[in-house]
């Protein structure tokens, strides 16, 4: 049987994304700081993993690096209480939210959903597993990205504003949370854009490293 990372990305599960959860990300692109969760939902065909490059999606030329710590759910539940969230953490990962940010402009003006600008193939590459072991407390991790060695992002998950628990619980009031689910939990400020031929690396210091090629 399958194990860890694998596990996860076989299962093929849905992954549920928070938008806007630190407030000096949600200032940077001129958004209120939110008194609820933003969430919306990326397919199953998002998922990149490593060795294969991140591509622009089509009718996009402003695509942005959005570095995020991922939730791994290890046990099934709905209506999950805060109390209990913990214990449906299986693990986590290092993830990007690969956002087309013209095309999410455009439906923000329109007040449209953001599926095309957050949903297009490769759009959600992962990290490897990270068991929950090695994360006694996912809000003082420091995360990371740089663009072809420039550093962009630096900023640290005690800066959430809604923490992993809440989140669980909040998701699953709405939707059933299954084991191998991806939370995507938001990203820190310095999200911008690539081109063609640039190289991502980020990480969550101390516990995982990634590196993506951006191609046209
Ligand atoms: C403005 C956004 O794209 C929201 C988002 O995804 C985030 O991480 O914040
Ligand atoms: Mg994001």
């Amino acid at each position: 049987m399958a194990s860890g990372l694998s596990r996860f990305v076989e299962l093929g599960r849905k992954i549920v994304c928070v938008g806007r959860n630190y407030s000096e990300h949600a200032a940077e692109l001129g958004n209120k700081v939110p008194t609820e969760p933003v969430i919306f939902l990326k397919p199953t065909t998002s998922y990149l993993k490593e060795g294969n490059a991140i591509t622009f999606p089509h009718g996009s030329d402003n695509l942005h690096h959005e570095v995020e710590l991922g939730v791994v759910i290890g046990k099934p539940g709905f209506q999950i209480r805060e109390s209990t969230a913990m214990e449906h953490i299986g693990g986590y990962t290092l993830a990007l939210d690969m956002t087309a940010r013209d095309i999410q402009d455009k439906m923000k003006k329109k007040g449209l959903p953001w599926t095309l600008a957050k949903g297009f193939d490769s759009s959600c590459p992962i990290g490897s597993f990270i068991p929950p072991d090695k994360i006694p407390d996912p809000h003082d991790i420091e995360i990371w990205l740089k663009v072809n060695d420039a550093m962009k992002q630096q900023g640290n998950t005690k800066n959430m504003i809604f923490k992993v628990p809440f989140l669980i619980s909040f998701i699953s009031q709405f939707m059933t949370l299954e084991t191998g689910d991806l939370i995507l939990t938001g990203t820190p400020s310095g999200v911008g854009p690539v081109s063609p031929g640039d190289v991502i690396t980020c990480g969550l210091t101390g516990l995982a490293t990634m590196t993506f090629t951006v191609n046209k």
